[in-house]
């Protein structure tokens, strides 16, 4: 029997782990991993949406990837963490941003999606909101999120005067479509390396790092701002619904047109089954991705 669904994934290390090969294998391994984990989801007869939440939980559980155990520090040393996940046949998603006690984010924004009127939860507003519910986890403390890698590198960035974006994407992200033909989508960050205290980035924002609907799903890495300014998710589907571009050529087109110059990553399915991987970092280890 032909396989009847599709999941790309894809996730980003710091710069001083992906110069060394052999972290840089290890992060190959953590992302076939993380790959294995949501498409045995897919192949159980699960939904997209599990799918897709259970490969970025993998890659938030990870110390190497930008997200969840292994995020960057802002500028004052501290975690503020964001994730978004969408279910894109039932037109629904939940975000959250600057959250600093959640260990997994994405369980947090699929909670919000499920559990609250809302789209969008931010701050001390999250765990609130988290410890609120029936079955609530434990909140993490700052240390679980500290890593000396990430240390150094936010120690670099500011003695550098602290002016550079992280130099290829990092995000976590996965997209699927089930064999139902529904589309789902998440996507996690620790966001900028010596970001400022509050900063939201793409990874919280529908339409500018993630999107899904009935036709396609998206989730973007790299520059957050630039994809919040040219709301390029959104445009993607945009081109693709009423241009009728095909997902390559409407992933090429704001790649070359809005985000020239900026970091970017982006994969994407639609129900045709075509799964897209697009990116301007100049190495592929720098935007590693797998899919099946
Ligand atoms: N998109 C993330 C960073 C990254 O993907 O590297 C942000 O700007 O928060």
């Amino acid at each position: 029997m032909s396989q009847d669904y599709t999941l790309v994934i894809h996730g980003g290390a710091g710069e001083e782990m992906m110069l060394n090969t052999q972290v840089n294998e290890v992060i190959e391994f953590a992302l076939q991993t993380a790959l294995v984990l949501g498409s045995q989801v897919l192949q159980q007869g699960g939904s997209s949406l599990d799918a897709v939440q259970r490969s970025v939980e993998a890659m938030e559980d990870c110390f190497l990837f930008n997200a969840g155990k292994g995020s960057v520090f802002n500028k004052d040393g501290k975690n503020e963490l964001e994730a978004t996940i969408v279910d894109g046949s039932a037109g629904r998603s939940g975000s959250v941003a600057c959250a600093k006690s959640v260990k997994n984010p994405i369980k947090a924004a699929r909670c919000v999606m499920e559990k609250s009127s809302h789209a969008l939860i931010v701050g001390d507003g999250v765990e609130e909101f988290l410890q609120g519910l029936e079955e609530k986890e434990k909140p993490v403390g700052p240390e679980y999120f500290y890593t000396d890698i990430r240390h150094r590198e936010l120690t670099a960035k500011l003695s550098a005067g602290n002016t550079l974006k992280n130099n290829h994407p990092q995000t976590v992200g996965a997209v699927a479509l089930d064999r139902w033909h529904r589309l789902a989508a998440a996507s996690s960050t620790g966001g900028l390396v010596g970001k400022l205290k509050g900063r939201v980035g793409d990874t919280a924002v529908v339409g500018a790092g993630i999107y899904a609907d009935d036709k396609l799903a998206v989730t973007c890495s790299g520059d957050g701002d630039a994809f919040l300014r040219h709301t390029v998710a959104q445009k993607i589907a945009s081109l693709y619904h009423h241009k009728g571009y095909s997902l390559r050529q409407a992933c090429r087109e704001v790649m070359t047109e809005n985000l020239k110059g900026f970091c970017a990553g982006i994969i994407a399915v639609d129900t045709k089954g075509d799964a897209i991987i697009e990116t301007n970092a100049g190495h592929k280890s720098e935007f590693s991705h797998f899919m099946v």
